[in-house]
């Protein structure tokens, strides 16, 4: 995908497409699989990256590392998972990707086989991808395009869409809200914006470290951290030399630090050299937006290479 196209809200304006119906129609009328519907699809799904350093809750931009879930209408419910988290999540209506289909308004039986390939609990967007399957399986079950109204059941879930939004739509987002409503834009990614993730062996809960940040912060911070994320924007779309600066964050990361002290050690030594870097999401993996130096010591750290993922959440029928 090439130039700079500004996405609002849903990908039913192009970043994701399963099969077609009738864009922004409201709440489903029919809840369970129709007559003669498809009810068999496979739903693959980017990994994402948040926050980008300076854009907290606000920047994020989708992965090339993917979970996929194969969803058929059935009798009852079953749940099969292989890959990540495997050994942990539940079997049940509790499931991640159950709920995030319920909450799309799909009430019939239902078989889900998961693939999971983005590690849990790592700052890669594993829950958030989870919801985004999840609703997407919703509406193809329904036979329903997704719309607009597919990034606000997704964001509800976390109470913050810039997860969602990259999962949504592919890209670079811009996420915000307005009341109860969240929005995003959708920009493309300059082709030399090359992420690196290190991921550490380490787990830890977006929803434990969220608990370490200050109910308010200092006006000199918040006025840095609004220069620097619309640096950001331009950085991550229009000029990549500038992502050093654009990647400087006054927000979350010292709170969080004594979670994963590793993390902040080794994008200190990489942002000395030069090297762009922040902590991905709510860590403990860092992001890097470059090569590691080779005097970077990254032991302990899963090094992967990824590209940018542009399309978003794809939905393919297979029946
Ligand atoms: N594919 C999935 N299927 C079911 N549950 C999932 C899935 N991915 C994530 N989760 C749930 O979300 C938790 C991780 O969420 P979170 O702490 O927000 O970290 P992350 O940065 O990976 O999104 C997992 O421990 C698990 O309970
Ligand atoms: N803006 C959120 C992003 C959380 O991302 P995750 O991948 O760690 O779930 C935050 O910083 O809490």
């Amino acid at each position: 995908m090439h130039g700079d196209r500004a996405r609002l809200e849903g990908p039913g304006h192009g970043a994701a497409r399963p099969h077609r119906g009738r864009a922004g129609a409201g709440r489903p009328r029919c809840r369970r699989a129709r007559a003669g519907a498809r009810v068999s699809f496979l739903i693959t799904v980017p990994a994402s990256t948040a926050n980008l350093g300076s854009g907290f809750d606000a920047l994020g931009m989708a992965l090339g590392l993917y979970d996929e879930v194969e969803v058929r209408a059935a009798d009852g419910l079953s749940i099969d998972v292989s890959g990540a988290g495997a050994d942990a999540v539940p079997r049940d209506e509790s499931h991640l990707v159950v709920r995030a289909v319920r909450a799309a308004g799909y009430t019939g039986g239902l078989g889900l086989t998961c693939r999971n390939s983005i590690p849990h609990a790592r700052g890669l967007g594993s829950s958030a991808a989870a919801i985004v399957a999840g609703v997407a399986a919703g509406y193809a079950l329904l036979g329903r395009e997704l719309d607009t109204d597919a990034l606000q059941i997704a964001a509800q879930f976390e109470g913050h869409a810039d997860n969602a939004a990259a999962s949504l739509f592919g890209g670079v987002v811009i996420a915000w809200s307005e009341g109860e409503r969240f929005r995003a834009v959708r920009k493309d990614p300059h082709p030399d914006v090359r992420p690196t993730v290190l991921i550490p062996a380490q787990e830890s809960s977006t929803k434990t470290t969220r608990g370490l940040l200050p109910a308010e912060v200092p006006h000199a911070d918040a006025a840095f951290a609004a220069g620097r994320a619309a640096l950001a924007v331009h950085a991550l779309t229009t000029d990549p030399s500038l992502l050093l600066a654009a990647t400087e964050d006054r927000l979350h990361q010292q709170y969080r630090e004594p979670a994963w002290p590793d993390t902040v050690r080794v994008i200190n030594d990489l942002r000395k050299l030069g090297v762009p870097a922040a902590v991905s999401g709510a860590g403990p993996t860092a992001l890097v937006l470059g090569s590691v130096p080779p005097e970077v010591d990254v032991q302990g750290f899963d090094v992967r290479r990824l590209e940018v993922d542009t399309s978003g959440v794809r939905v393919r029928p297979l029946d």
